[in-house]
């Protein structure tokens, strides 16, 4: 059985023991699309929290494998479907930390299956750094008899948003990015993204989660990366590299609520129920 949830929840995953360096920051910044000083250039350079999200494997050149304890998941079905990073310390431009990871939950949305993750990096002087929730969304991996889970929905604010932001991605964006360690073939092989149900490789949900942050950051924060505490997502739909960002902010209660959208294709969603919260 592909999925079993009697063993898969709860499991605890190999520790992982990384490091980074300012190469690894510039290298990430640049797949983002940034050219400014503050994020590409060494001195004052600062660090987007979104980094944290894939230092642990940055270094990887082999593509992901779906498979943890109770489970075993052909990568052609996985899209990733939430993320959430919640920062306890400023991200070093270097470092050395551990990550520990479980299997929080696994739901079962009738054909699909949803894999929900928990992870916690900690510096290894022992400060905690960040913590991490993320799912995956594994299509026609469903029906095998657990709970739907819950169904996330933010509230969106009925008025006109306070900023709408532009950004757009290169059309080699997928392949920068693909350096900063996700070798998926669904971001690069058009055969490999035909077999997965696309017209043509898809951007890595990630890419677009910290260009994003990153544009939201310059616009709204001062462009000071060390103001994001918390920064959460669902990847609502795909996004194809060259397409132009459209997000929608609007400052609720303390946070920023985001919807982002793809400008060429009629305001396709991309990310819904998205909040970043700040100092
Ligand atoms: C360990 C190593 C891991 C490796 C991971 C791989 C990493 C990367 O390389 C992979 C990627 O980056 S993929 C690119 C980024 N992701 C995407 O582009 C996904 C875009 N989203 C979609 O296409 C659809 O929303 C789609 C298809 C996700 C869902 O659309 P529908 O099938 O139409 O679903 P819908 O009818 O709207 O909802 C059904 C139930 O599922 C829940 N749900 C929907 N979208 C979700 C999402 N994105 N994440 C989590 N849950 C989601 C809904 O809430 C609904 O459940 P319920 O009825 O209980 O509310």
């Amino acid at each position: 059985m592909p999925i079993d949830p009697a063993v898969a929840v709860g499991a605890e995953l190999p520790e992982v023991k990384f490091s980074w360096t300012s190469s690894d920051v510039l290298l990430y910044h640049l797949a983002l699309g940034a050219s400014e000083l503050s994020y590409v250039y060494e001195r004052d350079l600062q660090v987007l929290p979104t980094f944290g999200v894939v230092a642990p494997r940055f270094k990887a050149t082999e593509p992901p494998v779906v498979k943890f304890p109770g489970i075993d998941i052909d990568l052609a079905r996985v899209l990733h479907g939430t993320q959430e990073i919640t920062v306890h310390a400023p991200l070093p431009a270097a470092g050395e930390a551990v990550l520990r990871t479980r299997v929080a939950d696994v739901f079962d949305k009738g054909s699909a299956a949803v894999v929900v993750q928990e992870a916690t990096a900690v510096s290894v002087d022992g400060t905690p750094l960040y913590t991490m929730r993320s799912s995956i969304f594994a299509r026609d991996e469903g029906g095998f008899g657990g709970s739907r889970g819950p169904s996330m929905k933010v509230e969106l604010p009925s008025r006109e948003p306070d900023a709408v932001l532009e950004t757009p991605t290169l059309p080699q964006q997928a392949y920068l990015y693909r350096l900063c360690g996700d070798r998926n073939p669904l971001h690069a092989d058009p055969e490999f993204a035909r077999r997965a149900g696309f017209e043509a490789p898809i951007l890595h949900g990630l890419c677009t989660y910290g260009v994003v942050c990153k544009a939201v950051v310059d616009a709204l924060l001062d462009g000071d990366t060390a103001r994001v505490t918390n920064y959460s997502a669902r990847f609502t739909g795909v996004v194809f590299p060259g397409e132009t960002l459209r997000t929608r902010v609007w400052r609720e209660g303390g946070r920023l609520v985001l919807v982002t959208t793809a400008v060429e294709r009629d305001d396709a969603p991309v990310l819904s129920d998205a909040v970043l919260t700040y100092t």
